[in-house]
Formats: C-alpha cells, sequence, structure tokens
C-alpha cells in the first residue's frame, strides 16, 4: 500500500538539514500575537509563510481580517490561504495552523536565546513556536517540497489555512471560515490540524477532543498613582490586597474550581467513557518528566487524564501593574489587572461560564467591603470539542503512524484548546482530525519549548504519509 512512499521517506531523510534552516528562519520571527507591539512581527511570519508556498507552487492568498476588537486601529494579522493541486480525480484535504507564538523572553528563564533555534548534542531543537506551531505547520510545506524533488506524485490537493492570532484565542478567524465554508474551503473531504502533543515521549496519539477556554481580566484600582507603602500603607485601601483575595477565592490547592455553576454544567462520566482510559499508554512517569517534578494532584492514571480532558480546570496566569522584579521596592500598585483562564468542556456554555464567573466575583469583591473599583471582563473564548474518531480520516492518519513509527496509535482528548476546530466541523460539516508531531516533554508554552529532531522529521513523514494513505482511502 501507498508504494510511493519509500522515495517519500527517502527524500525526507536527505533533506533533514534544509527542514531544520527552514524551522530557524521561522523561529527568528518573534510572532507573538497577544503583544501589540509585535504585531509586524506577526505580519512578517505570515507574509515568510506564503513566500515559501508560492515559491513551492501554491496560489497563496493573504486575506486581511479588519482590526482587533476593542484595540481601534491595530490591525488582525492575514489569514494565509492556500491551494497546492486542483485534481478532480485527487481527494481535497484542508489542513489548518497557527503561525502565532506565545511570549517569551530570555530572562523568563530559557537556558538559550527564544528566537534562536538551537540544537543540542540530543537532537533538541529549542526555540519558541519549535512544536506549538512552527514545527509542524512546516511539516506540511516540508512534504509538499519532499514530493517535488523526489519527482512524486503529490497524492492529493491541500488546502492550507495558517492564521496568526491562535494564542489570543482566534480572533476574526470563525466568519472567514464560516464565509468561505462553501468557497475557498468547498472542495475539502476532511481537516487535518497538527497542534497538539503525545501523551508521552514514545507513542503518537490520534486525537479526537479539546477542552475550550475562558479567559478573564479582573481590574482593581483605587488611587491615583503608584504610592510609597510607608506614607500610605495602613491609611490607603490596596487594590493588590483586594485582587490577591479575589484571585484567592477561585480555586484550592487541588485545583477545584469555587465558583458555582461551573461543575454544575459538565457532563456525567458514562460506564463505556470509564473504559477507554485503562488501555491509554499514559504512566504517572510520563507526566512527572514532563511536568519536571512530582507536584501532581492526583496520584492514579484515570483521574490524571479525567482533569485533563474532561473536566473543567481554573488557572491563574498573572497579575498585570504589580511589581515583579527581583529586589524589594516599597510601592503600592494604583492598578492591577489580574488573568485567570478556565478551560471549558461538555456540555459548559460560553455564556452561562461567563455570567457565573462574573456573579462570583462581584460577590467575592462585595463582601471585601472596599472602597476600591473592581471590573471583570472576558478577554476571549474558545469552545470545547470531541468528535467520532470513527471515520476513513482516522483510518488513514492509523495507517501513517504505523508505517511511520512502527506502532499503533492511542486515541487521547486534549486538554489545551485550539478555538476553531468546533467551526471547522460545523462550517464544513467534515470530520476534523488532530494528528500531532511532537511530544509531551515538548513545553510549549512555558520556557525552553523545543521539538525533537526525531519527531520534526518523522513528522514530516507522517503528515505526507497520512494523506498518501486518505487517497486510498475508498469514496463511499
Ligand atoms: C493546543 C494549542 N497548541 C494551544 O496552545 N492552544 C492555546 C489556545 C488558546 C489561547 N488562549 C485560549 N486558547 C491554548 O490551549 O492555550
Ligand atoms: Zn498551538
Ligand atoms: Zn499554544
Amino acid at each position: 500500500m501507498a508504494p510511493q512512499l519509500d522515495g517519500f521517506f527517502k527524500q525526507v531523510d536527505n533533506d533533514a538539514g534544509h527542514y531544520i534552516e527552514r524551522l530557524r528562519k521561522a523561529v527568528a520571527i518573534p510572532s507573538i500575537s497577544a503583544e501589540p507591539a509585535r504585531r509586524p512581527d506577526v505580519v512578517r511570519m505570515g507574509e515568510f509563510l506564503a513566500d515559501e508556498l508560492k515559491a513551492l507552487g501554491a496560489s497563496v492568498e493573504l486575506r486581511p481580517l479588519g482590526d482587533q476588537p476593542g484595540h481601534p486601529g491595530l490591525e488582525l494579522p492575514p489569514v494565509v490561504l492556500a491551494r497546492y493541486g486542483n485534481d478532480k480525480n485527487k481527494r481535497t484535504i484542508l489542513v489548518y495552523g497557527h503561525y502565532d507564538v506565545q511570549p517569551a523572553e530570555k530572562s523568563d528563564g530559557w537556558a538559550t536565546e527564544p528566537f534562536d533555534l538551537t540544537v543540542d548534542d540530543k537532537g533538541r531543537m529549542f526555540g519558541r513556536g519549535a512544536t506549538d506551531d512552527k514545527g509542524p505547520v512546516l511539516g506540511w510545506l516540508n512534504a509538499i517540497e519532499a514530493h517535488q524533488k523526489a519527482g512524486l506524485d503529490f497524492p492529493v490537493n491541500l488546502l492550507m489555512c495558517f492564521e496568526g492570532m491562535e494564542e489570543y484565542g482566534s480572533e476574526g478567524l470563525d466568519d472567514l471560515i464560516v464565509a468561505e465554508a462553501k468557497k475557498y474551503f468547498a472542495d475539502a473531504e476532511a481537516v487535518c490540524i497538527s497542534d497538539n502533543y503525545w501523551l508521552g515521549t514514545e507513542k503518537p496519539c490520534l486525537t479526537y477532543g479539546l477542552r475550550g477556554c475562558n479567559y478573564y481580566s479582573i481590574e482593581v484600582s483605587g488611587p491615583g498613582a503608584d504610592l510609597h507603602s510607608g506614607v500610605f500603607g495602613g491609611t490607603a485601601q490596596e487594590p493588590m490586597t483586594d485582587l490577591t483575595r479575589l484571585l484567592g477565592s477561585l480555586v484550592d490547592t487541588n485545583g477545584k474550581i469555587q465558583i458555582p455553576g461551573i461543575m454544575e454544567q459538565v457532563s456525567p462520566v458514562t460506564p463505556e467513557e470509564e473504559s477507554l482510559y485503562d488501555n491509554i499508554s499514559f504512566t504517572m512517569n510520563d507526566i512527572h518528566e514532563s511536568l519536571g517534578s512530582k507536584t501532581t494532584i492526583f496520584d492514579d492514571k484515570k483521574s490524571t487524564l479525567m482533569a485533563r480532558w474532561r473536566f473543567p480546570s481554573l488557572s491563574i496566569h498573572g497579575i498585570e501593574g504589580a511589581f515583579s522584579a527581583p529586589g524589594a521596592k516599597t510601592v503600592i500598585p494604583a492598578k492591577v489587572i489580574g488573568k485567570f483562564s478556565v478551560r471549558t468542556v461538555p456540555n459548559m456554555g460560553i455564556e452561562k461560564t461567563n455570567q457565573a464567573v462574573f456573579k462570583y466575583i462581584e460577590e467575592q469583591f462585595a463582601k471585601l467591603g472596599s472602597k476600591n473599583t473592581m471590573k471583570v471582563y472576558e478577554q476571549h473564548s474558545g469552545k470545547w470539542w470531541v468528535a467520532s474518531p470513527k471515520h476513513w480520516n482516522f483510518s488513514a492518519a492509523a495507517k501513517a503512524v504505523e508505517r511511520v513509527w512502527g506502532t499503533q496509535p492511542d486515541f487521547t482528548r486534549e486538554g489545551g484548546s485550539i478555538p476553531v476546530t468546533l467551526t471547522f466541523e460545523q462550517a464544513t460539516g467534515k470530520n476534523v482530525l488532530l494528528l500531532p508531531m511532537g511530544s509531551s516533554t515538548d513545553g510549549a508554552h512555558s520556557i525552553n519549548e523545543k521539538l525533537d529532531k526525531r519527531n520534526y522529521v518523522e513528522g514530516i513523514k507522517l503528515l505526507g504519509a497520512y494523506l498518501h494513505y486518505v487517497a486510498e482511502e475508498p469514496k463511499v
């Protein structure tokens, strides 16, 4: 089956160094979507991708999305839409990925410069975006190029949609997907997204579910300017005191969300679901390795996987305006903004969750009896998604995993979020598959994010092999 794969694999092995150089160029562009000052870099990254795709012979469009909501005059980065191949006798597959990244500063604790791809003697390629999601996005381009260089026919028509705002809730993309579902994406017969991670370091997986994410800010202000704590301490009501008490009321040490109206929305565990967890190749050692410590809430595999995949969680991310430098500054910050998010699961609603969060925080603030001013609002949100893996899209991917990695994949859900996944499914009416490239120790969103050279090179083979097996799936 898929007789051309040996030639394709050989070409990928030959050109591994070239693919790493392509990733190096991409990582060097600090395309941080959360920082408005970096917007020109995000745009430059979109243009870099468009140029690379054009050089490969794809037809490419850079679609503007207008201004970012709440930021008049700040344009959203363009969506890169591309098509490679237009043969009516071939299947058409739509792939999605993102070219923006999370913020990163060397001073956060990186061992190397985050935007300078650094390959160590174990083949670990360190750099912001290496695994999330520049490596996988370039994987599709590398697969096209390898076919060209090996003189092989590309097995499918490939539609591509690469965005630059995924790490900020994919603002603006839902509307484009809906508008293009019956136009640019009309031929798509299935969707594939490579933007998540294996559960461990050795066993590949195919993913059929994601949690959603509602992201919030709590703003507390009082004094007209930052104050001297010797002069004003004990006389002024301090915004930071109020904010930390509010943040401290949201969740307990064991992750139990304290907000009424959240857990009540969660769909009950069915006996069928209970039996799924035993067969997943995952141990507490895997999570201890990727966590870098043994500080897990649960001590068993099933509770840990359930907490990650099918229950909501609440995480506190940071405080804007607070003193955070080393040393000891005796300041009373005048205005502080706490950031937290709730990962959502079936059957939680975005609006219902917002209302529960707002009500609870307003009640908690009223209880403080503070004269300060408090505002709580949603920054962005993304929906959860759970699909059926019983589809030819998943069967083709499973064959590709077996061919490339010599083992059968696990079928997993993911604790992270990819906001447009459900939109692709609903707008196109097609099956969506998540086909990860990176492993559990990659440290996406963390310091020292990396992608192993092995996962990158075999991952390029995996994406290409998936397209070959898709082409062999009978049309029903
Ligand atoms: C799983 C994916 N690679 C990812 O990292 N997604 C982000 C998306 C996001 C950011 N804000 C809200 N959603 C994530 O899960 O944090
Ligand atoms: Zn991602
Ligand atoms: Zn991410």
